[in-house]
């Protein structure tokens, strides 16, 4: 299969994260969505822990359940990734060289690390960030490109994505912030293509509450059938 966005590469993949109720997951499951987030930032309006216990996240049989945190401690991060069962890591805040790699060290080794690089308009900023985690190669698997805000994410706004084609992306990478149908065939312009696009705001009737009519479509448009 190839995907309607990409070139000869393999199909792009899907996010979609702040989810908080239950029904609307086990229907993205249904609707084989790559990766499933949840907001683990007790300032986000799409707090998970306000609506789910770590038990009932634990339940939901996927591979792609992804953990987004905000400079939280390691221990929180092990204790919910534990009991959550978690698949991935998203440090969506200021988290550093030292904190990633102790982190991996203590994390199952099945658990991967997305790393977010969140992008103002100087891209000098960005290329310092992606340096700062030039030498962790082997304990994060992916990036993640976000809009940089002081909220850190879900605020619906994009980017410069050409910015992107300014940038040596040493690993696969999400591209994310204020995704929605009208924006996405700007991707046809990036050198190298995220492998997988991270929806959210632009996808809700309420912060948390996910308009599954909006999301079926946008996969029939990024995906080929
Ligand atoms: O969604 C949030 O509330 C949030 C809060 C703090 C950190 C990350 C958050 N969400 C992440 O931000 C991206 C972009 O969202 P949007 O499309 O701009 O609304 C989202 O995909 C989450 O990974």
């Amino acid at each position: 299969m190839q995907s309607k966005i990409s070139n000869l590469e393999s199909q792009i993949q899907l996010k979609v994260c702040g989810l908080i109720k239950l029904n609307q997951i086990q229907e993205l499951v249904a609707m084989d969505v790559d990766f499933l987030g949840f907001i683990f930032y007790e300032k986000s309006p799409r707090f998970v822990l306000n609506h789910l216990a770590l038990e009932q996240i634990a339940e939901v049989n996927h591979q792609g359940k992804v953990g987004v945190f905000v400079n939280e401690t390691i221990e929180d991060i092990i204790k919910i990734t534990g009991n959550a069962k978690l698949n991935y890591i998203q440090l969506h805040g200021d988290e550093d060289e030292n904190f990633i790699s102790e982190l991996k060290q203590k994390l199952p080794d099945l658990v991967k690390i997305i790393k977010v690089i969140r992008v103002g308009n100087d891209i000098s900023e960005v290329k310092k960030k992606l340096a700062e985690i030039s030498n962790l190669e082997y304990q994060i698997s992916n990036l993640l490109f976000d809009t940089d805000s002081k909220a850190f994410g879900g605020t619906g706004k994009s980017f410069d994505w050409s910015m992107l084609n300014e940038l040596e992306i040493p690993l696969p990478y999400f591209l994310s912030g204020g995704i929605s149908e009208d924006n996405f065939q700007q991707l046809t312009s990036l050198k190298q293509k995220p492998i997988a696009l991270d929806i959210n705001s632009k996808f809700e009737i309420e912060a948390g509450n996910k308009d599954l009519e909006k999301i079926k479509n946008f996969i029939t448009q990024i995906k080929s059938p």
